[in-house]
Parts: C-alpha cells; structure tokens; sequence
C-alpha cells in the first residue's frame, strides 16, 4: 500500500500564494467568485494574500471552507522592527497559516536557514502552522546537490521544533527552477525529492510523526498538472503562485 494508504490522516493542503498580487478591493474580489467553487473541495483550501489585504480577505471567508495564509511574519511579538508583521498581528486577524522561508524571501530580503528557524519556532508557538519552503536552485540542481540542498534547508528549519510540535508544520517542495517558469518537476522527481524530505523528518522525529507531516510541491502547478502530482505516494497538496490569482484556475486545481 502507498504511504498515502496507510496514513489517510493526512489531508491534502492546497494554498495559493498570491505573492505581490491584488489590492484589497481586487481580493475581496477574488475571493467573492472562490468561494462557491471550492466549497466542495476535499482538500483544505488556503488563500495567502498580501498583508494590507488579510482584514478583508478573513471578513469575506468567514465562515467557509477557506482557511487564510500569510506570506511572511516577524519572530518577534512586538517591538521597535520597522515594517515587520507579528505573529499576535495575524493571530487576531483569523490567520492560520503562514508561509516561512520562500525562495523568493531568500534570494530577495536575506531570509536565512537560521531566520527561517526563528520564524518557524515563534509561528508553531503562537498557535500558527508554518508552510516552510525548501528547494534548489537549476545551479545546485544540475551539479546533483538537489538533496543535500533541500534535506539540509529542511533540518536546519526545524531545529527546536517539538515532537508534538511537528505535525503542525507543512513543508513546501518548490524547487526554485521550476517556480513562474512553466517549467515543473516531473511528478516521479518531485515525489522522491519529498519522500526523502519525509525520511528526514523520520530520522528526527520517527516514522509515525512523519507519516503525519504535509508536505507539498510548488512550482508552476497549474490545472493541467495537479492530478498526476496528487497521484504520487508522498506529495500531499501544492503551493501554488500564478494559477492561483484565477478562480476559475485555482478552483480546478483545488477539485482536482
Ligand atoms: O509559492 C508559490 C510558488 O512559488 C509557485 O509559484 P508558481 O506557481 O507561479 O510557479
């Protein structure tokens, strides 16, 4: 039987980070057409907006299938941090998720493997579940260093992170390639990319728990490709960017 078999605990999470994207008058709008298509998804549906736009976005989903993402936060409570988000901020705005550690975040605003590991520590202790990003970049992946990358990026994540802690936490396969490209991982590559992600965590923290962990792919999933990724044994949802600011497109992808 596929580890998807044994453990049918774990429900598959499909987020669409909306990265730079839509006013808050254009999410409300995005989220307004969402809503009646998704409402019979069987996996859980995330949207993760832009921060100016989480008010109105947790206002309008209310009450619906759709759970509310952030893409970054501080590690911090509070403080004298110019320009960061608090975990407490997003907590009272009805957030549940936020996305730690973004390719994007790394290459662009100096996010680190040791500030991906504050995040992630401070989010799972203030009741929030972290998507942790981990992936290679074309460089890495074509002189074969794409495991040592992604396996080390995710074990330096979760140092400190407790046993019952960890189940909480949903690590995101993006490799870096692949992301606003068109270009995706075939899904047998993605799959062994995430199956050796879930060993790792079972080496910290033993089989059971890593049969619970979520793990999903990312990069250039789009209607055409969601099946045949969902198909696979280990991959357990898709963090999604482009698609994801179409209804229409993000729906089919969430009914997959
Ligand atoms: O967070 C989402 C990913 O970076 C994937 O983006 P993409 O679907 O536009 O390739």
């Amino acid at each position: 039987m596929t580890s998807k078999g044994v453990f049918a605990l774990r429900r598959p999470i499909i987020a669409g980070n909306w990265k730079m994207h839509m006013t808050p008058s254009e999410a409300v709008k995005l989220v307004e057409e969402l809503i009646p298509q998704v409402k019979e998804a069987k996996a859980e549906v995330v949207v993760i907006p832009p921060f100016v736009d989480l008010t109105e976005v947790s206002k309008v989903i209310k009450g619906t299938n759709i759970l509310l993402g952030a893409q970054n936060m501080f590690w911090e409570e509070k403080g004298a941090y110019t320009g960061e988000i608090s975990p407490l901020m997003l907590k009272e705005i009805g957030v549940k998720y936020v996305v730690i550690g973004h390719s994007e975040r790394r290459q662009y605003f100096g996010e680190t493997d040791e500030t991906v590991n504050k995040k992630v520590l401070s989010a799972l202790s203030h009741g929030l579940s972290p998507i942790v990003c981990v992936g290679e970049s074309l460089s890495q992946r074509e002189e074969g260093k794409t495991f040592e990358v992604v396996l080390s990026q995710t074990k330096e994540a979760l140092k400190g992170v407790s046993p019952d802690d960890i189940v909480r936490v949903v690590i995101a396969y993006e490799p870096i390639w692949a992301i606003g490209t068109g270009k995706t991982a075939t899904a047998e590559d993605a799959n062994e990319v995430i199956k050796a992600i879930r060993n790792t965590i079972a080496s910290l923290y033993g089989k059971e728990k890593a049969s619970l962990v979520r793990i999903q792919y990312g990069g250039s999933v789009k209607p055409e490709n969601i099946s045949e990724l969902m198909a696979e044994s280990d991959i357990d949802g898709a963090l999604v960017g482009g698609a994801s600011l179409v209804a229409t497109d993000f729906a089919k992808i969430v009914n997959y």
